[in-house]
């Protein structure tokens, strides 16, 4: 039997707008920042990708703005064939669109198809020439603890988000969150004015998050998953019940990650500079339910969180798992 490429997945967003299964993350920690992930775009869109993930924090957004700047030149994709989207750092909480702006300078494209709102948090704004911008993106204190905002609501970046959305600006098609807990989720929907469109976590076989799965299905948001190989060292590939599917697939376990997601209806952004897995990870496997049931089983009873934000604590669900503070 035949069935389509993750790349030629599509799911609508609760607004209409139609968002890719699968895209190219592109995460970085500035000042490491990373040239390569030029070429990983270029690699993505031509091995047809057509979302690709990225942030004000990561860095990276002018290296984007560089390969796609050669993909409309040579004619291999047009603007409105991608799906952008980027994210406002805590940093930014109460400066939504001057966050928009600046990503939109550095992407060198009119609009994004999804903002994001980056954390729950907000950080103080710090000057630093080797930040983000002239900005700290993690700012800390003497102390080396993360230099929170303490007055700041995170609220506000919703509301200043949801304010954009609503004013039609066109600057954005679709406004979401991330890293928001059920917890949060319910506390937003009490007062927003828009439903976020999607709700970007931490999922994959060893952190299911099922109850956040409920509440997202019944307010019509779509997950997407970020860290879908276990993040750094890509350690999930390694999973005993990972490499029973590669087996009984003969499948790459990138390709078995991926497709878990992408048969649920989550969207899903590995980051990779590796043409070889940047391809790998276009397979669709045909997972049965059984298997997708055994493997979120997987993700409730032995759970590990391979993101580990320090600053991300006092959100409930963060620091479990963490030993350090
Ligand atoms: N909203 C948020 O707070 C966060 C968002 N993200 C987004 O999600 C993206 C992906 O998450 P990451 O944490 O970067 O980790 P990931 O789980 O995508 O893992 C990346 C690692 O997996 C390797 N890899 C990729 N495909 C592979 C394959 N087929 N076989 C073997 N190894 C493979 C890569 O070489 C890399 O070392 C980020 O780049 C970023 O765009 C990531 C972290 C937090
Ligand atoms: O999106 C993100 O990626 C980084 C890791 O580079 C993490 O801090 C952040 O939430």
């Amino acid at each position: 039997m035949l069935h389509p490429r993750n790349t030629e997945v599509f799911f609508t967003l609760n607004n209409g707008v139609r968002m890719p299964a699968l895209g190219l993350g592109t995460a970085a920690e500035p000042p490491k920042t990373l040239p390569p992930t030029k070429q990983a775009v270029k690699a993505a869109v031509k091995a047809g990708y057509r979302l690709i993930d990225t942030a004000w924090a990561y860095g990276t957004e002018p290296y984007i703005g560089e390969a796609l700047k050669e993909l409309f030149e040579e004619g291999v994709v047009k603007r409105e064939d991608l799906f952008i989207t980027t994210k406002v750092w805590p940093t930014h909480w109460d400066l939504v669109e001057k966050s928009l702006e600046e990503s939109l300078k550095s992407l060198g494209v009119e609009y994004v198809d999804l903002l994001l709102q980056h954390w729950p948090v907000c950080f103080e704004r710090v000057s630093d020439p080797n930040g983000v911008n002239g900005i700290a993106r993690n700012p800390t204190s003497s102390d080396g603890k993360p230099l929170l905002n303490k007055k700041g609501d995170h609220k506000e970046t919703w509301r200043q988000i949801e304010s954009l959305y609503l004013k039609k600006d066109p600057r954005i098609r679709a406004v979401g969150v991330s890293n928001f807990p059920s917890e949060y989720l319910d506390d937003l929907l009490k007062t927003a004015k828009v439903v976020p469109a999607v709700n970007q976590v931490e999922l994959h076989p060893q952190f299911s998050q099922l109850k956040l799965r409920e509440t997202c299905k019944n307010h019509h948001i779509i997950l997407e998953s970020y860290s879908p190989m276990g993040a750094n060292g890509a350690a999930l590939t390694e999973l005993s019940i990972v490499q029973e599917l590669v087996k009984k697939y003969d499948a790459s376990p990138g390709a078995v990650l991926i497709s878990y997601h992408v048969r649920q209806g989550v969207v899903t952004v590995p980051l990779s500079q590796n043409p070889k897995n940047i391809a790998a990870n276009v397979e669709l496997v045909p997972l049965t339910q059984q298997d997708i049931d055994a493997l979120n089983k997987n993700g409730e009873e032995h759970i590990v969180r391979y993101r580990d934000e320090q600053f991300a604590y006092p959100v409930p669900g963060f620091r479990e798992g963490h030993e350090r503070a």
